[in-house]
């Protein structure tokens, strides 16, 4: 990101460039950003040109939430740099024609990132930019809190291509929105618009643009300001404990059928299908 984007993103919430420190200036896909003042971080995706989840913004994503999770970070909030996207999900070229072997590796290492991303000690918001279909959504359920940017869209179509999700994306969905809701929107594969995701619980706030959305997401975790990080954290692992450890205990199973789902000739046959729709459609 441009140091022009940078001063913009801060001075419109009256934090000065100085206050703020880059953690890491190695990454590719992400601006790692640290608030010396009050020990928030700023991660912001930046993957052209919709931050598809590639096998290396995921492995950035989850380098990052270790080191944070080792500099005792106050807070976390997920973002993207674009405007109209947050995160366009996982990175339909590794579910098409894959090598069985490549394609374990590429989930594994996603549901690793959201064992970490949901377990984290810090707390969590997305600030949702733009759209976040699938694996977005999935990013942004494993935050504590949602903003997102009106006039975009969010869930999970794996049941209209004909894949039925692991379960601990179900449980996920569950746990955000409630059984009932999840099974409407996951049997359908229904993407919801910024108002529908609002009523569901999908998501906690609307914002109107990315500075609103940023500034939300500073208000959500400036409530915590006051809170013990060590009560807080645990008591959040608490709630959290059942889906973690139940994908420890069946993700490597879960794996196994989910990859040999993805390798049918039907699957990919409808994958093959969307991601052509996909490079084809009307651009709004
Ligand atoms: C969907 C279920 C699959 C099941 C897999 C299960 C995995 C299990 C574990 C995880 C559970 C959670 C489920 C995750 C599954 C996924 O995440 S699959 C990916 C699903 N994502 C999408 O369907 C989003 C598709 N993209 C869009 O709808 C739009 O791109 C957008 C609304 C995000 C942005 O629109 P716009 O700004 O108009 O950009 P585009 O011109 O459409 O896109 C630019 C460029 O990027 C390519 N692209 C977009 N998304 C992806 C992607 N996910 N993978 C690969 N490539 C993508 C798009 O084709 C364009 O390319 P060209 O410029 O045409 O070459």
């Amino acid at each position: 990101m441009s140091t022009y984007k940078y001063a913009t993103l801060f001075l419109a919430r009256n934090i000065s460039v100085n206050q703020t420190r880059t953690f890491f200036s190695n990454l590719k896909c992400l601006d790692v950003t640290i608030n010396r003042e009050n020990g928030v971080a700023y991660v912001l995706m930046k993957h052209p040109p919709v931050n598809t989840l590639n096998m290396q913004l995921i492995s950035e994503l989850s380098l990052t939430l270790s080191n944070l999770e080792k500099s005792k970070c106050q807070g976390m909030i997920l973002s993207s740099i674009f405007d109209k996207v947050f995160c366009s999900g996982l990175d339909l070229n590794e579910l098409l024609k894959p090598k069985p072997e490549r394609v374990k590796g590429y989930f594994s290492t996603f549901q690793e990132l959201v064992i970490q991303l949901y377990g984290s000690s810090f707390p969590t918001v997305a600030a949702m930019t733009g759209h976040s279909p699938a694996g977005g959504c999935v990013l942004g359920m494993c935050c504590e809190y949602r903003v997102m940017k009106k006039n975009s869209q969010i869930g999970i179509p794996g049941s209209r291509m004909g894949i039925a999700l692991p379960r601990y994306i179900v449980n996920l969905m569950s746990s955000t929105i409630g059984l009932r809701n999840a099974e409407l929107m996951l049997t359908k594969g229904k993407i919801l618009n910024t108002d529908e995701a609002l009523k569901v619980g999908l998501i906690d706030e609307i914002a109107n643009d990315r500075t609103d959305a940023i500034r939300k997401a500073e208000d959500f975790l400036k409530e915590y300001e006051m809170i013990a990080p060590l009560a807080r954290g645990i008591t959040k692992r608490i709630i959290r404990r059942s889906i973690i450890e139940d994908v420890k205990m069946n993700g490597a199973a879960d794996l196994e059928n989910f990859v040999s789902v993805i390798m049918l000739p039907e699957v990919q046959e409808k994958l093959d299908m969307y991601m052509y729709n996909l490079k084809n459609r009307k651009r709004d």
